[in-house]
């Protein structure tokens, strides 16, 4: 027998434990070539038994080879599909993390600008030639073809089409409002995962140093007046900040001293609807209500606001004024960490009102708007809707819309959760409900909202916004609320969550007891 070939061949076994084909190949030739070599004789019953048994064997690992060969080339399609794919996903990450980051990591202090940025970003977004849909979606398949023709692909494909495709879509009332949807879910061969979040912490940096400063303050307060002066000054004299305060506060400072008449102030409304274009920073001395009463002046962009306390409770006082001279030196050098606090737009629609929208000025509010019973004593009947659903009807003293950051104010006291801040959402949190089993519910932040006083309804409502503002609600009127679309940025002494914990400790006492002592009864 010539051994050299099929020793050698069947001895050549590759590194992944299969036995190369080729060999196969090879062994079948050697068995033939060997039977050919070897002539049978009709009578000779052992060599053609045995001659017979070579062929069958020749044969199976002919069989055999075949077989590999095609699984061969099936796995390596696989694997080359497998790869392109893989490559793409990552291109896709890249492409991710590039506009993503811009959105996350760095935050404009105008925010016009910032806005039209992010709509630059979306637009590049929906230009990518894969795996994002036209219209602001996300098309599982697309990530899966290459756009290959060719029969071989087209096989392939077919196998892979077994999952169903799909497609994520957001209906957006606004283009604007679309700006971080391509943040929150990713997706794998048709698999959603979350692939990150938009409350992350958020940082401000200044990009040229900032030059206004607007300084206001809780009235009838003596502290409050001696801070502000001694503020002022600083400022001036320290910074070079051109200072603005409201009427008020000049008059007040000028009666202290003639000095301070480099403060700037307004004259009427008009000035005050352009104060954003000038102002850089907002410092408040006071309580909470002096920043509810801070962000009202502000029916547009709020520029980052940075809350003294000087109150007595201060959820969102986070700064000591005893240190405003050290809190207002790292603030104007920044980075800063700020909360960006969401505010509810609030129409009221008189039954009279053709359109909707035609009436009276949006309100907003950064704590609450309230629907209540005011000074009558006969229970509030309030039909209210989510997006034109009919949510329930409200029979009690009335009913709270909350922002996240008013939770822990008036929503709170009529049994609302308490929640953080950067959350975006709205909390529908009833007062006194004649009812045992109407909880408060938390509803998603792009929900418009409809409270309407029923045709029907024995008495007139009363709907105030964070507390002020009061106006009647007559059968037939109605409010609507949504998310506005101008946040309350407040510096964070610490950042947005070590604040709000040190707010609902510090402030609320919240969970506070007396540790178990470690004596005493024991599971074992
Ligand atoms: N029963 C109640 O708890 C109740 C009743 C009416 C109004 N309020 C709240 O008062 C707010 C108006 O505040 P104001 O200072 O102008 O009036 P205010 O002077 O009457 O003070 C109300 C209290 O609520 C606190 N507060 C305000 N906003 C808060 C917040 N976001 N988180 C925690 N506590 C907060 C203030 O520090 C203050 O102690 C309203 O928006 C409403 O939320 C509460
Ligand atoms: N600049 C301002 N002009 C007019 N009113 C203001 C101004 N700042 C605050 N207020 C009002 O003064 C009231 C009290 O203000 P604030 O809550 O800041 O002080 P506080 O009551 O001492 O604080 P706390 O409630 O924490 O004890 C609020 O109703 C608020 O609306």
């Amino acid at each position: 027998m010539n051994s050299s070939d099929g020793a050698s061949h069947s001895s050549s076994r590759p590194e992944n434990g299969f036995i190369d084909s080729a060999s196969v190949v090879n062994s079948e030739k050697a068995i033939l070539e060997l039977l050919q070599q070897t002539p049978v004789r009709d009578n000779d019953e052992h060599l053609i038994e045995f001659s017979e048994a070579l062929r069958t064997v020749a044969k199976a690992l002919r069989r055999a080879a075949e077989g590999k060969a095609s699984a061969q080339a099936e796995a390596a399609e696989w694997k080359r599909k497998y790869e392109l794919e893989r490559a793409q996903n990552q291109d896709f990450q890249q492409q991710d993390k590039t506009s993503g980051g811009k959105d996350d990591d760095d935050v404009h202090c105008e925010s016009t600008q910032n806005l039209d940025d992010q709509d630059d970003l979306c637009n590049e977004a929906n230009e990518q030639p894969h795996g994002f849909c036209a219209e602001h979606g996300i098309c599982s398949h697309e990530v899966l073809f290459d756009g290959e023709n060719d029969s071989a692909s087209r096989a392939i494909q077919k196998r892979m089409m077994r999952k169903a495709s799909f497609k994520l879509s957001w209906r957006c009332k606004g283009k604007r409002s679309d700006q971080h949807k391509h943040d929150i879910v990713s997706f794998e061969k048709g698999n959603i995962t979350t692939a990150g979040r938009t409350s992350k912490q958020i940082a401000l940096k200044w990009e040229s140093p900032p030059q206004t400063v607007l300084i206001m303050t809780k009235p009838n307060s003596n502290s409050v007046r001696v801070l502000c002066g001694e503020i002022v000054r600083w400022l001036k004299d320290h910074k070079n900040l051109n200072i603005y305060v409201e009427p008020r506060v000049r008059s007040e400072l000028l009666t202290d001293s003639s000095s301070f008449e480099f403060v700037q102030t307004w004259k009427d409304e008009s000035e005050i609807l352009d104060l954003h274009k000038k102002v850089d920073l907002v410092v408040t001395l006071g309580g909470d209500g002096t920043v509810l009463w801070a962000a009202s002046m502000f029916k547009g962009p709020v520029p980052p606001v940075v809350p003294f306390s000087l109150g007595s409770l201060g959820f969102m006082t986070p700064f000591y004024s005893e240190r405003y001279k050290e809190h207002l030196d790292s603030i104007l050098k920044g980075p800063i960490s700020i909360t960006l606090r969401h505010r509810l737009q609030c129409h009221v629609v008189r039954d009279s009102a053709r359109d909707e929208y035609e009436t009276e000025e949006p309100i907003l509010v950064l704590n609450e708007v309230t629907i209540d019973r005011g000074i009558s004593s006969y229970l509030t009947n309030l039909e209210c809707y989510c997006d034109n659903s009919f949510v329930t009807l409200v029979q009690g003293d009335g009913l709270i819309l909350s922002t996240t950051s008013g939770s822990t104010a008036y929503s709170l006291a009529a049994g609302g959760s308490m929640v953080h801040p950067q959350v975006p959402g709205i909390l529908f949190t009833p007062i006194c409900p004649h009812s045992l089993s109407f909880r408060p519910l938390i509803l998603p932040e792009h929900v418009t909202i409809r409270v309407q006083v029923p045709f029907n309804s024995r008495s007139h409502a009363w709907v105030s916004f964070d507390g002020k503002d009061r106006k009647q609600l007559g059968a037939g009127d109605a409010l609507i609320c949504s998310m506005a679309p101008w946040p309350v940025p407040t510096a964070c002494q610490v950042d947005s969550t070590s604040d709000f914990l040190r707010s609902i400790h510090d402030g609320l006492h919240w969970n506070l007891r007396k540790t178990q002592s470690f004596d005493g009864p024991r599971e074992l």
